[in-house]
């Protein structure tokens, strides 16, 4: 039996050299396989945050350096003032009785920044309560009681659907109704914008954070619960035909000149689930009923323009949480991360476009 002579060293090294790069150009295709996949190249009719981005950009006008919903809105700063009484249910930093420094903003629920604020039937409020061991929670809620949708599927089709007509300046009536007709779940939402209250002010509004989370108390028990700011100032029913005569942006005005006079106060109620509440569909409320905890208030102290203000290149990305709080299952809360997150960063790279410079110090968070 002949042996084979070793390699010589340097072909030896030159194999060893080759296997390195096959094992390189594996690797890199592996990660150019995973972008793409995240991309959604691989299957073009995936949806993507980037093509929900897209659809909800092209709703009118692109509204380039802002946000692509809730384009129009305005800053606050205050403190969340926890009484302690969260504790039972989350071991939140936040939930512990002190004072938290909070930055926050007020919007409308449009894909343009210029939109007069009596178009805007869903006004929002979002915001950032920093503990002192530096960790944050983040939340955007809606002045209504449901979503009316319960799958980022269908939001991005009824995005579209919503899409202006450039010929007729509006949304192809026909296109909404089949929608509606396809998407019965949508008719708490329905019922609720149809019946419910307009008010002057963003004061007037409780806001809701709709999809379910859990909180996770000092044990390691977890409840499944959704939570409310709740207004401290009685509603002024109005109508959208007197809200346009005050003008395209009342709400901001009405803000600064209450904050002008005294300071505005939300209180913050958490909702606790029973078995069998609908934890993963924000379409479905919960039973009147439910256990309610008061866990703190709002105080917000100061409100400032968006263009520069300190809410601007702020993301309120629901999923950033502190230890004791986790999201649910919900596919909306999950899908709602990746999309903020994809605005954010349209809205950010921007630079030209954003309502104003970008201040010395202090970049995008
Ligand atoms: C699939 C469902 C949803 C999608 C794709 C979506 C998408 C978006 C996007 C892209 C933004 C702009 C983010 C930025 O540039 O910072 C936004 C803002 C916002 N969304 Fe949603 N959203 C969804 C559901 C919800 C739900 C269920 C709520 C519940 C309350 C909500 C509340 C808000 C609020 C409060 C803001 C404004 C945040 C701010 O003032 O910066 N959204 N949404």
């Amino acid at each position: 039996m002949t042996e084979k002579p070793p390699p010589i060293p340097r072909l030896r090294a030159m194999t060893g050299l080759a296997g390195r790069f096959a094992l390189i150009g594996a690797v890199l295709g592996l990660l150019a396989g995973s972008f793409a996949y995240v991309a959604g190249w691989l299957s073009p009719g995936r949806l993507t945050p980037e093509r929900i981005v897209d659809a909800l950009s092209a709703r009118g006008g692109d509204p380039v350096g802002h946000r692509r919903n809730h384009a129009k809105g305005v800053c606050f700063t205050g403190t969340f003032e926890a009484n302690g009484a969260g504790q039972r249910l989350s071991a939140a930093p936040v939930l512990a009785a002190g004072r938290y420094p909070v930055v926050g903003r007020f919007a409308i629920a449009t894909g343009d920044p210029q939109a007069p604020d009596a178009s805007g039937r869903v006004r929002s409020m979002a915001i950032r309560v920093t503990a002192p061991d530096g960790q944050e929670w983040r939340s955007g809620m809606n002045a209504m009681p449901v979503f009316p949708l319960a799958t980022p599927e269908a939001f991005y089709e009824q995005t579209v659907a919503a899409r202006v007509d450039p010929a007729t300046g509006r949304p192809d009536p026909q296109a909404l109704q089949r929608f509606a007709a396809a998407h019965p779940e949508t008719a708490p939402f329905v019922e609720w914008a149809r019946t419910a209250p307009w008010t002057a002010s963003y004061a007037e509004e409780s806001y809701n954070s709709l999809n379910a989370f859990r909180f996770v108390d000092a044990a390691g028990v977890r409840r499944n619960v959704r939570w409310s700011m709740l207004a401290s100032v009685p509603q002024q029913a109005t109508t959208p035909a007197e809200l346009a005569k005050l003008g395209p942006d009342f709400l901001a005005q009405d803000l600064m000149a209450r904050l002008r006079e005294a300071p505005l106060r939300w209180n913050l109620m958490v909702t606790v689930a029973e078995p069998g509440d609908p934890v993963n569909d924000p379409t479905r409320a919960w039973p009147s009923e439910r256990e309610q905890v008061q866990v703190g208030t709002l105080v917000v102290e100061r409100a400032e323009a968006e263009a520069n203000g300190p809410c601007r290149d702020l993301n309120f990305d629901p999923l950033v949480l502190p230890a004791g709080i986790e999201p649910s299952e919900d596919p909306i809360l999950l899908a709602r991360s990746p999309a903020y997150a994809n605005s954010f960063n349209r809205r950010e790279s921007e630079a030209g476009h954003l309502p104003a410079p970008r201040p010395a110090t202090g970049g995008a968070k």
